[in-house]
């Protein structure tokens, strides 16, 4: 599709198509530049930004003073707004970008508007009045104008940008970038550091934008501070909703929907109500509300659901394998957990408990509703921060690293409330777990320069899969997962790290008798080959029949530690349950 675009693009310009429909278009592709980036952050990341256009006045502002005023070439001034936009998307995200809830939108804001009074206020930028006399861009010696020649320019740029997010969403760091809307827990456990990717998109985004405003400089051929401010940031914005913000086509559809739509309002209304205005401003904002409550993930969400899903072409069948991690020997320490505790406010919700997990054993942590176990199960992963005590991990300390760390050091786990991204396929899902396996990064995946790196990814994302028997689910979206395979799922994510230890929070929570028999086998079958697993599991019968060593909390303590057949027998272990006094 990508590739008909561009295709596409040198036809469109000998068609005879009246000079304003070009125009129009050129508006079109220089509003679609901005909502790529738009789609990445908002869209992807989950990160709204009313912001914008203030980085199309970076692109534009930057090319009109360098050319007016010191007679630069508009080729050398584009580096020059893109290195200026980069800092100043840097500095701002790395402010804003750990906010949370409505401040990250409100911090967009107070940049935009900001912008928009210092492009407005300083002199050298020409004031309100901004800078007049650009040139338009010309190449090899031929002017490019404000036609065709713009329009083939305009629009390269675009598909090759399209085909470069298109290339990226399909990518390593694609699927982590993906994966940020769903909360950093999961992304984080697989070795992804969130706050890395989140700062990357916002600067992609501003980079796209301020592409578009250095086009749009030497289109208009003049630089003035009211198509960088805030309501042009909230058009941008609305442009991207309307045209479906969660897809790169979107960003071009909702462009042109908009401009097309406001072009042909501006005309209509006047004449329908008889007197002029900007009447199109009403329609549009009934227009929004409207779109969001009947097509809330835009045009082309509603395009893209009719138009058949080709299955990913299986190419890493052959592909090499994965280096993998030097396994613990049976028998050695593996998890080493020393007078634990955790307090939330005055409730202990972990007081003071400590166990050890070695090489190749299965070790059940059970324990009545509340006992603390998935407390602890936090502060082992380095979800939560303890209060006090140690753990060491393969003899090594760490409880004071974040989980992302702990992960590339071969600890992966499960959640006890499943944890996946359900538009994401099942192969997918599962080769997010491999990410710290890989490391091709952002513009190695734009170039699709790494492509043998996916398919290593892909092949053991597929392995692991067969290995917990979601083998024939590979291209199903998770979302559409019953509850069982979705914890399989998770099992076989996890698997994707190569950990030493596998954490497993309830695995058998909402499975079927069916899915627990195959489960307790495949967990048999992962001993078998040298796994190390720790389980919290209510599910009596699997705890029993699987684990080698059970450790029983009780309101936050440790009860016993103990086989299967001693815990079993142990009156203290049922009275906890029962509820009784022991
Ligand atoms: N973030 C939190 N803030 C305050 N209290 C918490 C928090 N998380 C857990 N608790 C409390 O800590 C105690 C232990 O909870 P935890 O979820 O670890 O138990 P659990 O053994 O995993 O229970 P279950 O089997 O029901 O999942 C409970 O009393 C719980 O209410």
């Amino acid at each position: 599709m990508g590739l008909a675009a561009l295709a596409a693009i040198p036809l469109a310009a000998i068609l005879p198509l009246p000079d304003f429909w070009i125009t129009q278009l050129n508006y079109i592709g220089l509003y679609s530049l901005t909502c790529l980036g738009l789609v990445l952050l908002t869209g992807i990341a989950g990160l709204t930004s009313f912001g914008q256009a203030a980085f199309v006045g970076i692109g534009a502002y930057t090319t009109g003073w360098l050319t007016v005023n010191l007679g630069w070439s508009p080729w050398l001034t584009l580096p020059v707004g893109l290195a200026i936009t980069a800092a100043s998307a840097l500095v701002l995200a790395l402010v804003t970008l750990r906010m949370s809830g409505h401040y990250l939108p409100l911090a967009t804001i107070a940049w935009g508007l900001s912008l928009y009074y210092l492009m407005g206020n300083l002199d050298a930028l020409g004031k309100y009045d901004g800078i007049l006399g650009l040139k338009s861009l010309s190449l090899f010696g031929a002017d490019l104008g404000q036609g065709r020649g713009f329009f083939l320019l305009t629009w390269s740029l675009v598909a090759v940008m399209a085909v470069a997010l298109l290339h990226l969403l399909d990518s390593r760091a694609g699927r982590a970038m993906r994966s940020l809307k769903s909360g950093a827990l999961m992304a984080e456990s697989v070795g992804i550091s969130t706050f890395r990717y989140k700062v990357l998109i916002f600067v992609i985004a501003a980079l796209l934008a301020c592409l578009a405003g250095w086009l749009l400089a030497h289109f208009q051929r003049t630089v003035n501070p009211t198509a960088f401010g805030l309501k042009m940031g909230i058009e941008y914005l609305f442009m991207t909703v309307v045209g479906g913000v969660g897809h790169v086509w979107g960003a071009i559809a909702g462009a042109a929907l908009t401009r097309l739509l406001e072009d042909q309002l501006q005309v209509l209304l006047p004449r329908l109500i008889g007197t002029s205005g900007s009447y199109e401003v009403i329609v549009f904002g009934i227009a929004l509300v409207l779109m969001l409550k009947y097509q809330p993930d835009g045009l082309w969400d509603f395009v893209e659901r009719r138009l058949p899903r080709p299955p990913r072409r299986n190419d890493w069948a052959d592909a090499a394998a994965l280096a993998a991690q030097p396994r613990p020997a049976a028998g050695d320490p593996v998890l080493e957990v020393h007078q634990l505790r955790k307090e939330f406010g005055g409730l202990v919700a972990v007081n003071d408990v400590g166990f050890q997990v070695r090489a190749a054993e299965i070790v059940g942590l059970i324990g009545p509703n509340g006992a603390g176990k998935t407390t602890t199960f936090h502060m082992i992963s380095g979800v939560l921060p303890h209060t006090s005590g140690t753990v060491r991990f393969r003899g090594r300390p760490i409880g004071h690293l974040p989980s992302r760390q702990i992960a590339r050091l071969g600890l992966a786990r499960t959640f006890q409330h499943v944890k996946m991204i359900p538009d994401m396929t099942v192969l997918e899902n599962a080769a997010l777990g491999a990410h710290a396996r890989g490391g091709k990064g952002v513009l190695a995946a734009m170039a699709r320069l790494d492509r043998a790196e996916e398919r290593t990814l892909f092949r053991e994302a597929q392995r692991q899969l067969e290995r917990v028997g979601m083998g024939s689910h590979l291209h199903e979206l998770a979302g559409n997962l019953a509850m069982g395979q979705q914890r399989l799922l998770e099992i076989a994510r996890a698997l994707c790290a190569d950990p030493a230890l596998l954490l497993l929070d309830e695995p058998a929570a909402g499975l079927r008798h069916q899915e627990k028999r195959a489960l307790a086998q495949v967990l048999r079958q992962l001993q078998a080959e040298g796994m190390t697993i720790l389980l919290v599991e209510h599910d009596m019968d699997l705890v029993m029949e699987v684990c080698d060593r059970l450790v029983v909390m009780e309101f936050g303590t440790l009860l016993m530690e103990g086989t299967p057949r001693e815990v079993r027998q142990s009156p203290a272990v049922r009275a906890a349950y029962l509820g009784t006094e022991h």
